[in-house]
């Protein structure tokens, strides 16, 4: 902060600090250093091969790899144990630092261990580094007790924030392993060790642009921030990690004047209370925060618990007991334990932060009721105290510092931010009206508290999409949309896909089809059971390939790697929608592509979406047209196999509801059928099972072979499905057989098929441009169209006018 820049005896201190720490650091490095030398000048010696390819490098994963280790909690996992039940419910900073201190000694004589058979060092030498080390460690922790001392009478002096403190790597050998000059991007943002510490375990070498404009703002200011960045941007951190340091800080300001006043600091004494309320739209998201803010804090014993509809209400009010620092939560079930008055969520006096997550989302219906009666709960600096004690009844003491201090935090990758949103804070915090509608993201914000000084971080680019994603549409009648889907699902079938539908109807008809089509999928939609929901997505995450069909539930937040490709089986009725829904792919340092599936009737609502993102061009997702007649045959099949099944089913359905209802009221059901009547309901049954085979049987033979084009022939090698290496044999095979027909024009080249079976992000860059499709040439077809639709319109009325004319005429005569 600015004012630590410009205090010189905290610059002078500061100095010193690091000079003394660099130092040290120098002596224990230079040992290793010099291996390391050697090392290096060995390597550089060696021949660089600039044509090694990423495949063929066996440290390719180490570059850009985002195989980030996420995790999502499934039910059964949500559980008491995991959330330390048997940690005392007040757990003051000094509990947890004692809990710390036997790991980490553990991993020390790990590390030291580790060191010393890499260096080849004896067991007495090892002894004698391990004495050294020790001592040295001891004098340190002396001094550096001394100078945290001295820096803070220093900066209470000046009326300073603690900075956080300065890492010399000896603190914790754990970090050894780690070499954190390839972290340096992050030094900037000074965050506190224990999180650094996190950070080196989660890879993130370096803060994204979200992160590295919000930490500053939202810890070492102490702002209210408004955060808008792309899909994928990491904007859990950009909130999480402010919050973090902020408790990290005040814990150990705290810890440290206990020994001086021999008094509890105000905040150590609210340990155990609720400092952070962040709120989600889907259960989803707040549990992926969750387990994502749970990484974060992992060294700094915070406790991160999530409240979401769908568990037993019982099982989260005993998570609540264990007081957790931070809840994450949707509005649904928060609101229902607050209004219940449980005892930690009411008690927000202490709350220090309170984030709105995807905050776009929760001014839509369905969210706002809650949102409003959750924030209407918070304690307001600018409301009276009667007000207060009005809205708030369940809420106890209001300390004014706390109202004060409170951060709020709105973030969104497609926030709709207003021009005059600075000035609508800052009339709305003169003059706030009790009775509106949190229906705009301003009124939100304001209603939640925060403040006309907020940081506004907007790193949205025009067309709001994640930079990285490649957008495509395929244009088809309605009918021929699941023969479409089928083909990208089968042909360019690589990676991990979420196909989205906007209505739960559509899904259960897509996912049968391609289930009796032997295609693996997934269904996600609200109706589900809480938990069949977490199993979808934890099958889905498992599966390298794996196919997810969902509704716009898994539309935002939902943070999956691997996913390559979005399919938009049927358009979102939001231009909103459809960034969250594509920006499932192409995160944080991936690349992934988008399909929309487009009939007629959703051109005007497709060109609205491209105006949207100011794109006056999309391309076009390349077909090899020559698939689709053995995709309709299949298709087909599956059309007629599914018909069957299903009526079959509603017979039987509706048979036992029949059956359950007569049973419920004692009564007998008579059979009212004729002997007829039976026999013929017999033999239509057979006959329809006979059919049902026989289908399933033309469509299994179908299916045993690879998909292929109209024109195969024994020309044609089948090769989709197979393993590169046995694909590679028979492309080479091709190879050979083509160049000894060279001579023979007449003959077709012999085709490997399955050598397009590549993902279709690849199958789109291959394309070329001239697939792109200009939206004014569309705009000009679709003005043509609609002048088409009017003069039929208008002959029609003419001849409807004639037609009455002539018949009054005849009725005259008459
Ligand atoms: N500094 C970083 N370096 C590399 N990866 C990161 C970094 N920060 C976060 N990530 C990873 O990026 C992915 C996306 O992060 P996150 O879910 O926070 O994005 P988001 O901006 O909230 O996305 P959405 O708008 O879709 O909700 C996560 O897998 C996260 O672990």
């Amino acid at each position: 902060p600015k004012c630590l820049l410009l205090n010189p005896v905290f610059e002078l201190c500061v100095a010193m600090a690091s000079q003394i720490s660099d130092k040290k650091r120098t002596k224990k490095t230079k040992k290793r250093s010099r291996v390391e030398s050697e090392e290096f000048e060995r390597i550089n010696s060696l021949n660089w091969n600039p044509t090694l390819t990423e495949k063929d490098d066996a440290f390719s994963f180490l570059i850009g790899s985002n195989e980030l280790e996420g995790g999502f909690l499934c039910l059964e996992e949500i559980d008491e144990s995991e959330y330390n039940l048997g940690i005392a419910k007040s757990s003051g900073g000094s509990e947890e630092k004692g809990k710390t201190k036997p790991k980490k000694q553990k991993v020390d004589t790990k590390n030291e261990e580790l060191n010393g058979e890499a260096k080849g060092e004896s067991k007495e030498e090892i002894e004698e580094v391990e004495k050294e080390t020790k001592q040295k460690k001891k004098k340190k922790m002396k001094k550096k007790k001394k100078d945290k001392i001295n820096k803070d009478a220093v900066n209470e002096a000046e009326g300073n924030e603690e900075p956080p403190a300065v890492t010399d790597g000896n603190d914790d050998q754990e970090q050894d392993s780690v070499d954190e000059t390839e972290y340096y991007a992050w030094n900037e943002l000074r965050l506190h060790p224990l999180l650094m510490k996190s950070i080196y375990a989660l890879k993130f070498k370096e803060p994204t642009p979200i992160q590295q404009a919000c930490i500053p703002a939202g810890s070492h200011q102490g702002k209210d921030v408004v955060g808008a960045a792309e899909t994928g941007s990491g904007k859990t951190l950009a909130f999480g990690l402010p919050i973090l340091q902020r408790l990290l800080e005040e814990r150990e300001k705290a810890e440290r004047q206990l020994p001086e006043n021999g008094e509890l600091d105000d905040k150590v004494a609210s340990a155990g209370l609720l400092r952070a309320l962040i709120i989600t739209p889907t259960r989803e998201l707040a549990l992926q925060v969750t387990d994502h803010l749970k990484e974060a804090a992992k060294h700094s014993n915070f406790r991160v618990v999530p409240i979401v509809g769908g568990m037993s209400s019982e099982k989260q009010e005993r998570l609540l007991k264990t007081r957790p620092e931070i809840v994450v939560g949707t509005p649904g079930r928060l609101w229902e334990l607050m209004s219940g008055g449980e005892t930690h969520l009411v008690e927000l006096h202490s709350l220090s932060f309170f984030v709105l997550d995807e905050a776009d989302r929760m001014i839509e219906n369905g969210h706002f009721h809650e949102l409003q009666s959750i924030v209407d709960m918070l304690p307001m600096a600018n409301k009276s105290t009667d007000d207060d004690s009005q809205k708030s009844q369940n809420c106890e003491t209001v300390s004014s510092v706390q109202r004060k201090k409170r951060q709020t935090f709105v973030f969104s990758a497609t926030i709709a931010l207003s021009a005059d949103f600075r000035k609508k804070l800052k009339r709305g915090s003169q003059k706030s009206k009790a009775n509106d509608e949190l229906n705009s993201i301003e009124t939100l914000s304001e209603r939640a508290g925060m403040r006309a000084d907020a940081a506004i971080i907007d790193l949205t680019n025009a067309s709001i999409l994640a930079n990285k994603l490649e957008e495509s549409f395929i244009d088809c009648r309605d009918e021929d949309k699941d023969g479409y889907l089928y083909y990208i699902l089968s042909v360019h079938g690589q990676g991990r896909t979420i196909v989205f539908c906007t209505s739960i109807a559509a899904l259960r008809h897509i996912s049968s089809l391609l289930r009796i089509l032997g295609v693996n999928v997934w269904t996600l939609h609200a109706q589900m059971q809480q938990r069949a929901r977490l199993k979808a997505i934890d099958r889905f995450r498992g599966h390298e390939h794996g196919i997810l069909i969902a509704t716009d539930v898994a539309a935002r937040g939902l943070d999956i790697p691997g996913v390559r490709t979005v399919i938009h089986y049927q358009l979102p009725h939001s231009a909103e929608v459809y960034v969250h829904r594509s920006g499932r792919t192409a995160r944080a340092h991936s690349d992934g592509c988008s399909i929309a599936l487009i009939t007629p009737n959703d051109t005007s609502k497709f060109a609205a979406l491209c105006r949207s993102f100011s794109k006056d061009n999309f391309q076009r997702f390349p077909l090899e047209m020559s698939y689709m007649p053995e995709v309709m045959k299949r298709l087909s099949l599956a059309r007629q196999i599914d018909k069957i099944s299903r009526k079959d089913s509603q017979d039987k359905a509706k048979k036992n509801w029949l059956e359950r209802s007569a049973e419920l009221m004692e009564l007998d059901l008579e059979d009212n059928d004729s002997e007829e009547e039976r026999v013929n309901n017999h033999k239509r049954k057979k006959a329809t099972s006979a059919q049902l085979t026989n289908l399933q049987e033309e469509l299994k033979s179908l299916l045993s072979r690879p998909l292929q084009p109209k024109t195969f022939s024994k020309r044609y090698l089948a090769g989709a499905g197979v393993s590169p290496l046995l694909q590679n044999q028979l492309e080479e095979l091709a190879r050979q057989k083509n160049s000894n027909n060279s001579g023979d024009v007449k003959r077709k080249k012999m085709i490997v098929i399955g050598q397009d079976c590549v993902e279709p992000l690849q199958a789109l860059r291959s394309a070329g441009p001239e697939t792109k499709l200009n939206l004014k040439d569309m705009a000009e077809k679709r003005r043509d169209i609609t002048e088409l639709r009017r003069k039929r319109r208008e002959t029609k009325k003419r001849l409807r006018e004639q037609r009455r004319k002539q018949k009054k005429k005849l009725q005259g005569k008459e």
